[in-house]
């Protein structure tokens, strides 16, 4: 029997999500047998820290990707840097959940819009703090750090008013019903590839690839592709207040973008449409045109 090895963090989150995705690929090939394989990254080792660096929850998970210890790694695509490295490529990229950010608030608190004045949100990530600094001046953001486990218990005890974070991890999560508002996207873009999973091989494992590429989303792959590639044009990184979202209806990709000053005083917004074949250069031509309508000034 032929034996695959997924190797993925080892959150509650990245192991559901790693369940969810070795299901698909079973119904798809009962005779391989799938073994689970976690891995630590820096991210789950510095749970305090401030995510600095690209690659912090994926690096140790390409490495043993290249030393064949595991075959196909799980990420959340959010977190994995633009720049492919050498010798391993995105085999698949599943049908994403929800992008949207989501307000999960104490008893009571059941809408952004309806919080009272200066309410307290907990968020670590830029690109939510200043969207919502932008729609609600008045709101005190303080950080948030940690797993979706960690961040819905310090709500429980009281420390914040409502937090924000990604719809996917608490449906992944089958955290779904606390969940109490989905955020318009049109206050609270999502982050480049949020709500979706990559998995990645070995750049010649090509029965690997095969298997992976099976349970591939074709319209979420060219979504995520416009979305990356704005991303990496704006040249930001993923820790940057920069959101994109592509959405795909009758046969037209459009891309929004949004990129923000740190403190939310300015937003600037934009969007694209077009052929999904084109999902490439979309992205790019949306960050450059954003670019010169004064995002470089935000880009410091
Ligand atoms: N490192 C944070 C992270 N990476 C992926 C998700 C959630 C699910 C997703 O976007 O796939 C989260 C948690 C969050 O942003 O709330």
């Amino acid at each position: 029997m032929r034996q695959i090895v997924v190797g993925t963090r080892g959150s509650a989150l990245a192991l559901a999500q790693t369940r969810q995705i070795v299901a698909r690929l079973k119904e798809e090939w009962p005779e391989i047998e799938f073994r689970i394989q976690t891995i630590t990254t820096r991210g789950d080792r510095e749970q305090g820290a401030l995510k600095g660096d690209k690659g912090f929850f994926t690096k140790e998970i390409e490495e043993a990707l290249l030393a064949n210890r595991i075959d196909i790694a799980v990420h959340s695509l959010k977190d994995l840097p633009t720049e492919n490295p050498e010798g391993l490529e995105i085999a698949s990229i599943p049908r994403r959940v929800d992008a949207r950010d989501a307000l999960v608030g104490r008893p009571g608190m059941k809408s952004l819009k309806d919080l009272p004045q200066g309410a307290i949100v907990g968020t670590s990530s830029t690109r939510r703090k200043a969207l919502l600094k932008a729609y609600r001046p008045d709101l005190e953001i303080r950080d948030l750090r940690g797993n979706v486990d960690t961040r819905l218990a310090a709500l429980g005890r009281g420390e914040y008013d409502a937090i924000v974070l990604a719809s996917a991890g608490l449906i992944r999560m089958d955290l779904r019903n606390r969940i109490d508002e989905f955020l318009d996207v049109a206050i609270m873009l999502p982050a480049p590839g949020q709500g979706a999973l990559a998995l990645q091989t070995r750049a010649d494992d090509d029965l690997v690839i095969e298997t992976a590429y099976s349970i591939n989303d074709a319209d979420t792959d060219d979504r995520i592709t416009a979305e990356r590639a704005f991303l990496h044009a704006i040249g930001m990184g993923c820790m940057a207040p920069v959101g994109a979202l592509a959405t795909i209806e009758k046969g037209i990709l459009k891309l929004e973008g949004a990129i923000a000053a740190p403190d939310g005083s300015t937003v600037i917004r934009a969007s694209i449409d077009g052929d999904p074949e084109e999902c490439e250069a979309l992205g790019e031509e949306l960050a450059e045109g954003m670019m010169q309508q004064g995002a470089k000034d935000l880009v410091k």
